[in-house]
């Protein structure tokens, strides 16, 4: 539950990183700390950030730039790569196409799913079949964005090689293996069924900045993204430095920045987490109003569950969250679907 924070802890998370795929990992006392670091940020906030995890900082500065770099080409090179429900919802909207709870959202973005086969999900996947739409220009995008993912595949073959990590989905598995620990669960509580063919999700963002006419701001607090929570399981939030725009609701209602860390990843709570935990760590509301003069980018990446899991409280909740059973089961893919299509509609 959100309780009254007002600060995001930074997680040094490196050896949980250098261990996460050794059997004896829930005995090492460095991985032990970390667990105990995640369980009071997850239980407190349902935000933190990462430092330690591994994958190089350079690769986070190219992702950026080359989405800022997609986000200054004319539009009409932008709509080539347009998002439209025969895409997949897959692909470019422009400025005030998504909707968040009935409020356009200023912001522009490249949607991106993970590879949806026909028939793969049967009806529960219908809406979001199809593959990837990336841009020509710049050069090297889908490439590089590739390489950010890494397409998941293979994540389960252990050894990996820890240093460096290079993709989203190994990172984010690993935070896992260690959230699984601090929820008292088994280091493999989000594989196999769960997430062992984890599902994901990658928006590259742009927020424009506010103009300034005569020296006054215009379109001051236009929301760059409405007030939401995150669907999946772990959000991994690759944010431009220097401008301060992400804020996180506390339990009395007030936003608490994120500012950015330079180097560092946000990570947050999404919707089957927040179920497999039985609410012990919530996915906490947040928001972005990018009351900066410079135009913002964010690449945010997120690991969800299998498409089609069933996903109920663990039986760690009976021990942990002391008391009943707080949630029913629900399918990711439903849960998804649900909000792609409600992405668009206004109120
Ligand atoms: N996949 C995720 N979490 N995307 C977050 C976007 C949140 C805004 C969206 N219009 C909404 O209303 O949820
Ligand atoms: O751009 C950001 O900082 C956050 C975006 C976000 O919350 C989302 O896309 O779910
Ligand atoms: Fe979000």
């Amino acid at each position: 539950m959100a309780t009254d924070f007002s600060s995001i802890p930074i997680i040094n998370i490196s050896p949980l990183i250098a261990k996460s795929d050794d059997p004896k990992m829930a005995q090492d006392p460095c991985v032990l700390e970390v667990v105990k670091q995640l369980d009071k940020a997850c239980t407190e906030a349902g935000f933190f950030y990462v430092k330690g995890h591994g994958i190089p900082e350079t690769l986070l500065e190219e992702v950026k730039d080359i989405t800022r770099r997609f986000f200054e080409l004319p539009y009409e090179e932008k709509t080539q790569i347009k998002m439209t429900p025969a895409t997949g919802f897959r692909g470019y909207q422009m400025i005030g196409e998504n909707i968040t709870k009935g409020v356009p959202d200023m912001h522009e973005a490249i949607d991106c799913y993970r590879e949806v086969t026909k028939d793969m999900y049967g009806d529960l996947g219908k809406e979001i079949e199809g593959c990837n739409q990336w841009p020509r220009n710049p050069q090297k995008f889908k490439a590089l964005m590739e390489e950010y993912v890494s397409l998941c595949t293979g994540i389960l073959s252990p050894p990996l090689i820890p240093f460096p990590i290079k993709s989203c989905c190994k990172l984010a598995r690993k935070i896992m293996r260690g959230i699984a620990l601090a929820l008292g669960g088994s280091p493999n509580e989000f594989e196999g069924q769960r997430a062992g063919d984890p599902f994901w999700v990658m928006r590259l963002i742009g927020y424009p900045g506010v103009s300034t006419v005569n020296g006054t701001n215009v379109h001051k607090n236009d929301i760059g993204c409405g007030p939401h929570t995150d669907y999946g399981l772990l959000t991994l939030l690759n944010q431009d430095d220097g401008i301060n725009a992400l804020q996180v609701r506390n339990k009395f209602g007030d936003w608490i920045s994120a500012p950015p860390v330079p180097g560092s990843f946000v990570c947050n709570i999404g919707d089957m987490l927040n179920i497999y935990s039985n609410g012990l760590y919530e996915s906490t509301l947040h928001r972005v109003i990018n009351n900066s003069p410079k135009y913002r980018v964010s690449v945010v990446f997120f690991y969800e569950t299998n498409f089609d899991t069933e996903v109920e409280p663990l039986d760690t909740w009976k021990t942990r969250a002391n008391g009943t059973k707080k949630f029913e089961r629900a399918v990711y893919g439903e849960h998804l679907v649900s909000k792609v299509l409600s992405n668009f509609v206004e109120e």
